[in-house]
């Protein structure tokens, strides 16, 4: 015998048992600890669960729940001795020079999709320092679930430098290095010695995707290693990938091209300044302008104000990602709260990427509201707690006339019959909402990295650039029909997700081999190969 229970339940069955259970537990926290536990131990019943029930399970492994979990991963942190799969590995600063070694305590060998973060800007909740595992680890979750990536072959990294979080210095169960955070010359020593280690023993081809660094090292990192490895920064390009596409597929409500907006931020670190980069690249690709040309219709709000010449011309040091958005403002002009901002600038789309919540009051969303039919309203940091307005406030306060997408999933909004303006739509919008009920999109990266990264990996790309990005949301905008622009979302359903990704992923691995960075022999039928190499849970003895 094989000592296992006699009677051999079908996996489907196995994964229906799952879900009793998850619904079952009191928190969510609760049920992500129950789901790890099933990942260590039965990998493809913790798949089969993901990929069946993704809109119900994916807020519990991603974010919300994921913030929740990091802030907590030390109590909550079981694993085993040694490194495993679903577990991760942790590189820290005393390991400069043997970072190869710690990569050989893997137990996969045939590695080819790395994430790694060094847990200095978990979601909008700050420094997480080693807890911020709890993110790679979400994230290939997806990669596996939402487009196939074979579990084998993933790797979730946490590079340890310290952390200035001083409730983690002073957690006595803290599993990280317990000191400030490394900021000098052996920081950039450890992450050069991991990609260069993950070359080496990987291959070129090997993709890794920076996650949740902070600010000062997020842009220096990708532009260090853009042109020379095959990786790209998830909250820089990732973002704004899932963003335009969601700005393109809106014109399907409001009638508004991508060019004919002006888009005001609240936020110009990663994601602002990564979506405001790729919306000026994308305009500039239509309409033959220079992407400089575009970025004018493009203004950012940082934490101490409007991005803008006046504030070069006084002599403050912006941060260099900000610099091409200085654009010159009317000196009489009130720009003092976002509020002025919204009535200065006129912006027919307004994105939250702060992590401040509540900064979309409702002054702000009525004002959006009263200067335009459909305006965009898009709420997008994570957690729930950190989104700039709830996805109920913005349909409220704009009379249902708001096209709203947010970071962290909210529920439907059925919203009350005197609370419908009449007047929504513009006389170009080829659709109008009809009914009182408002489905709102995920405006998450999520929808885009894990099919650029099954593009990536099946035609064995050894770079990731920025029109990969430009592709996977136009790919991403046409997934968008009719039936979800009904309900207001600009985004297809969840469930469509491994589709989409292939979708995405042949359109990504074209390009590759179009820029000539393919190092896999182009098969016949693309689309065909690669939905050959997608991993399906299947389970079995
Ligand atoms: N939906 C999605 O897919 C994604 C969402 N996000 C979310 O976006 C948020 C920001 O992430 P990221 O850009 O990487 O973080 P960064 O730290 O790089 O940037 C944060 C930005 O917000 C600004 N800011 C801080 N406080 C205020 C304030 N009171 N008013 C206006 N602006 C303020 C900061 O200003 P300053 O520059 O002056 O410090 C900075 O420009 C997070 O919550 C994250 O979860 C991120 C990636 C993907
Ligand atoms: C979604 C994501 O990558 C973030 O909030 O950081
Ligand atoms: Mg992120």
């Amino acid at each position: 015998g094989t000592g296992l229970p006699s009677s051999d339940i079908p996996l489907k069955l196995q994964s229906s048992r799952v879900l009793s259970n998850l619904r079952d537990k009191s928190s969510d926290l609760e049920k992500y600890i129950y789901l790890r536990g099933i990942a260590e131990s039965n990998e493809d019943l913790y798949f089969a669960t993901l990929v069946n029930n993704v809109e119900e399970v994916m807020p519990i492994v991603y974010t919300p729940t994921v913030g929740q979990a990091c802030q907590k991963f030390s109590q909550i942190y079981t694993a085993p001795l040694s490194p495993s799969r679903s577990s991760g590995l942790f590189v820290n600063l005393a390991d400069l020079g043997s970072v190869a070694a710690v990569l050989d305590t893997y137990p996969s060998k045939d590695v080819k999709c790395i994430v790694v973060t060094d847990g200095e800007r978990i979601l909008g909740l700050g420094d997480q320092g080693a807890n911020g595992m709890g993110i790679p680890i979400g994230k290939l979750a997806l990669y596996c679930a939402c487009a196939g990536i074979d579990p084998k072959t993933v790797l979730p990294i946490v590079v340890d430098v310290g952390t200035n979080n001083e409730d983690n210095l002073k957690d006595e169960h803290y599993i990280g290095l317990r000191r400030k955070r490394e900021r000098g010359e052996k920081y950039d020593q450890l992450i050069d010695e991991l990609v260069e280690a993950v070359k080496e023993k990987y291959g070129e081809s090997c993709l890794i995707q920076f996650e949740d660094f902070g600010n000062s090292n997020a842009f220096r990192i990708l532009e260090k290693y853009q042109e020379t490895s095959c990786c790209f920064n998830d909250d820089i390009q990732g973002t704004a990938s899932v963003v335009l596409a969601g700005i393109i597929a809106s014109k399907g409500i409001t009638g508004v091209d991508l060019k004919d907006h002006r888009f005001l931020f609240l936020g110009a670190g990663e994601a602002g300044v990564g979506i405001a980069n790729l919306i000026a690249y994308a305009i500039s690709d239509e309409t033959g302008c220079s992407v400089d040309e575009a970025r004018k219709q493009i203004h950012l709000v940082d934490s101490k104000g409007l991005v803008s010449e006046a504030r070069v011309k006084s002599g403050e040091k912006l941060a260099h990602h900000k610099l091409p958005y200085t654009h010159p403002i009317c000196t009489d002009a009130p720009t003092s709260t976002l509020l002025d901002c919204v009535n200065t600038l006129n912006p027919t789309a307004l994105i939250g990427v702060s992590a401040i919540p509540n900064t979309f009051t409702q002054e702000v969303v009525e004002q959006m509201a009263n200067n335009h039919a459909n305006p965009l309203i898009f709420a997008l940091s994570n957690p729930t707690s950190k989104a700039e307005c709830t996805a109920e406030q913005a349909y409220n306060w704009s009379g249902g006339r708001c096209v709203f997408a947010s970071g962290s999933p909210f529920a439907k909004v059925e919203l009350s019959k005197e609370n419908i303006q009449t007047t929504w739509g513009t006389k170009n919008a080829p659709f109008r909402h009809r009914s009182n009920v408002r489905i709102p999109g995920q405006g998450n990266n999520a929808y885009v990295f894990p099919g650029i990264g099954l593009g990536v990996i099946a035609s064995g790309a050894t770079r990731v650039s920025d029109k990969d990005m430009l592709i996977a949301a136009r790919t991403l905008a046409k997934e968008c029909k009719s039936s979800d622009l009904c309900n207001g979302s600009v985004y297809p359903p969840l469930s469509s997700i491994r589709d989409v990704s292939l979708k995405i992923a042949t359109a990504v691995a074209e390009n590759a081999y179009e820029e000539g960075t393919a190092t896999v022999d182009r098969p016949k039928n693309l689309q065909s190969y690669i939905q050959s190499t997608m991993y399906h849970p299947t389970g079995g003895k």
